[in-house]
Order: C-alpha cells, then sequence, then structure tokens
C-alpha cells in the first residue's frame, strides 16, 4: 500500500517554455501527465506554477522577455489565461478538475486570509482537485512581490502542510558550484544542512526566462525545511520525474528535513516566515536562554531595547544584543507600552500597563530561528 502524501510540486517558466521563450504546450501537457500518475497513486498534489509571463509577452507585441514591471503584469494577465486554459483541458483528459489560486505576498501576511486561503485548498485536494497557484503579478507592486515562485511554492507548502514540496526545473538539483561558469560542477544527491558554502554555490539562472535561478531555490527551501517538509529539485524534463521523486528514487537533490527540528505547526509557520514582522525587541542573555532552552515566556525584563513602532498582538523580531535574530513571536504588549517597562520586574511594572500574566511574549507564540535562518 502507497503512504497517501500531500505534495507541492513548482514548475519553473523555463520547464514551460521552448527555446523562444513562448509557452510550449507539449511540455505542459507532458508534466500534467507527470502529475496525474502520482496522483492515481493517491497523492494530493497542489501545483505552483510559473509561466504567465512567458505565455504571455509574445502576444502582447514583445518580441524578448519584457523587464518594466507594469509590461510584465500586462504579459502575466494574457499568460495566465493561456496557462489556466492549457492546464484544465490536460488535466481534464486524465479525469481531474484543475482550479486557479492568485495570491500575492500580503495574502500570506494577513492571518485571515492566510487561513482562507488554506481552508479553500483543503476542500478543493478532499474532492480532488487540482489546485494550480500563481502569484497574482497584475496586481503585486515591486516591493510586495514574492520575488519568485520558489519562495511562493516554499509558503504554500507550509500554508497545506504538505509532507514534501518538488521543485522542477531544466536542471537536475543542486551542484557543488554554479554549472554555468563551472563546467566541473557536480550534482549533491542529498544535502542535510544549508550551509553558507551551499548558499554561495547556488548562482542566478542560466536562461532568460527563469527569474530566481539557484539561489531563490535555497532560499525556498530554507523555509521548506523550517517548516518539516521534505524538499527535492529535479529536471521537469526526465520521465517519471515526480513517480521516481515520491519513491525517493529520482536522480535530484534532496533536502532532509532536520529531525531534531520539530516540523513548525500552521500559525508558527505564519508567525516565521509570513508575518511580515512589525519591529524589533532586543533581549539580554538570560532571556535567550529562557526562551530558547527552557520553555519560559520572554518577561519584560530581559527585554534591553524596543525598535520601531508595534501594537499589542503584532509579529516582532526577537534579536539578541549581539544583533543574532533568535526568532519571531506575538507580542503582547506596544511598542510605547514596551518602552516604559523594559528591564522592569512583574511586580515593578504599572497597573496601567499590565496584561494579563505581563509576558511580552508567551512561548507558544514564539518561533525560535536560530537553528533556521528566516527569510
Ligand atoms: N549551484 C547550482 N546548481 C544548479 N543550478 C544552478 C546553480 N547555480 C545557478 N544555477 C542555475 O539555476 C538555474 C535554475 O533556475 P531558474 O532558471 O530560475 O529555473 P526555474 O525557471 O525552473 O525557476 C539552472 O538552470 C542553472 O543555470
Ligand atoms: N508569476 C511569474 C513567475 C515568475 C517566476 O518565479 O518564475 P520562475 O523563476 O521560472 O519560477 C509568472 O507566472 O510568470
Amino acid at each position: 500500500m502507497v503512504d497517501k502524501k500531500r505534495i507541492v510540486v513548482k514548475i519553473g517558466s523555463s520547464s514551460l517554455t521552448s527555446r523562444n521563450g513562448e509557452i510550449s504546450l507539449r511540455k505542459l501537457a507532458r508534466l500534467v501527465d507527470e502529475i496525474a500518475l502520482i496522483k492515481e497513486e493517491g497523492h494530493e498534489v497542489v501545483l505552483v506554477s510559473s509561466g504567465a509571463v512567458a505565455a504571455g509577452y509574445r502576444k502582447l507585441g514583445f518580441i524578448e522577455r519584457p523587464t518594466e514591471l507594469a509590461e510584465k503584469q500586462a504579459a502575466a494577465s494574457i499568460g495566465q489565461c493561456q496557462l489556466m486554459e492549457a492546464y484544465s483541458e490536460r488535466f481534464h483528459s486524465h479525469g481531474y478538475t484543475a482550479s486557479q489560486i492568485l495570491i500575492t505576498r500580503s495574502d500570506f501576511s494577513d492571518q485571515k486570509r492566510y487561513m482562507n486561503a488554506r481552508n479553500t485548498i483543503q476542500v478543493l485536494l478532499e474532492r480532488g482537485v487540482v489546485p494550480i497557484v500563481n502569484e497574482n503579478d497584475t496586481i503585486t507592486i515591486k516591493q510586495l512581490k514574492f520575488g519568485d515562485n520558489d519562495t511562493l511554492s516554499a509558503k504554500v507548502a507550509g500554508l497545506v502542510e504538505a509532507d514534501e514540496l518538488f521543485i522542477l526545473s531544466d536542471i537536475d538539483g543542486l551542484y557543488d558550484d554554479n554549472p554555468n561558469t563551472n563546467p566541473d560542477a557536480k550534482l549533491l544527491e542529498v544535502v542535510k544542512e544549508i550551509t553558507p558554502e551551499i548558499e554561495a554555490a547556488a548562482g542566478d539562472s542560466g536562461s532568460d526566462v527563469g527569474t530566481g535561478g539557484m539561489s531563490s531555490k535555497i532560499e525556498a527551501v530554507k523555509i521548506s525545511l523550517a517548516a518539516g517538509i521534505e524538499t527535492f529539485i529535479g529536471d521537469a524534463n526526465k520521465s517519471n520525474i515526480l513517480y521516481d521523486a515520491v519513491n525517493h528514487q529520482a536522480r535530484g537533490t534532496y533536502f532532509k528535513a532536520n529531525d531534531e527540528l520539530d516540523g513548525l505547526d500552521v500559525r508558527q509557520h505564519w508567525i516565521a516566515f509570513n508575518s511580515g514582522a512589525k519591529g524589533e525587541v532586543i533581549i539580554d542573555d538570560g532571556a535567550r536562554v529562557a526562551i530558547t532552552q527552557e520553555q519560559s515566556h520572554l518577561l519584560p525584563q530581559g527585554v534591553r531595547e524596543v525598535n520601531g513602532g508595534f501594537d499589542c498582538g503584532d509579529v516582532v523580531v526577537i534579536r539578541h544584543m549581539n544583533g543574532e535574530e533568535v526568532g519571531r513571536g506575538v507580542i503582547n504588549y506596544s511598542a510605547d507600552q514596551l518602552r516604559k517597562i523594559r528591564r522592569l520586574k512583574l511586580t515593578e511594572i504599572p497597573d496601567d500597563i499590565k496584561v494579563t500574566d505581563s509576558e511580552a511574549i508567551k512561548q507558544e507564540e514564539f518561533v525560535c530561528l536560530t537553528n533556521v535562518m528566516a527569510n
């Protein structure tokens, strides 16, 4: 009996386009067939597909992929229709229904919208539909963009509590050096930790249509691993790539989730990677030990400094005095209140500021990030 898994598959622009940068319906159809193969095994699939800009820019009259934001957005608005039409038709030929979900970064930072997206996808998956996610390119502004769909796919994997994330690209995994500049670079088959060497090896895209290159995939892998989601990068052009990847027999790079790190649950994942921290709370040594090793709450006594403005209930960055980011958490005081009570013992906090139990951040509302670099 096959273990039924929830899998997020990310397909990059370079895997959906032909040499001249135009969308390749043949490539798209083949990848849908690959997904159908694992759906037939009982796995649930959420597809994060790029390709809207690539599918639209020629129809907009451009010979090359445009670089201006508004032009790319206009191209995406044409291309997204083309993509969905092609996906719907091909999934339908396998008896599956496809659905479209367009998300922006701000949807992820709003907890209600985040949970709504999660609930919607849950219903779709229960009913056998294949949700197809892309960034809502036409309305995102530069500063609010995910930056690339690799990051989006990792965040979607956290959102739906996926078992695995498969990032398909035009290359068969992570090499120990940028293969565009070093022909002797070797494929890394298993990666247990994202070290500075790994980050240095991962370079930019080698194609005209891909956006983030390997470096953005590694940033994405950090997010998925933090949620305890095993991640694989492999070649979209290989036959049976998804089927083999589920069975851990595909050629590619497998990133192992750290067993010592409990996977973050949905709310913790949101706090760590999606909430968009509003300010910073600088803590001393004792407070760092208390919240990272002793499962204690963060008390105002251990707060040395407060940077920026935030309200009670916002997510803040918790930083040690030496500058290291310790984690993120939901704060129980506004920035102004916390400035007044920092370094005070609980008994010294004025009654008009005191909140129930008085802690600055409850342990259950804190996510430690010392083992995981937040993006
Ligand atoms: N260390 C590395 N290992 C593998 N690929 C790398 C590395 N550094 C840079 N790259 C480049 O990253 C590309 C994949 O990223 P990208 O073009 O953005 O693809 P996609 O469209 O699938 O997101 C590879 O084709 C390769 O040219
Ligand atoms: N939302 C954009 C995706 C851009 C993007 O991230 O592309 P890629 O690096 O190929 O995954 C599009 O659909 O064209």
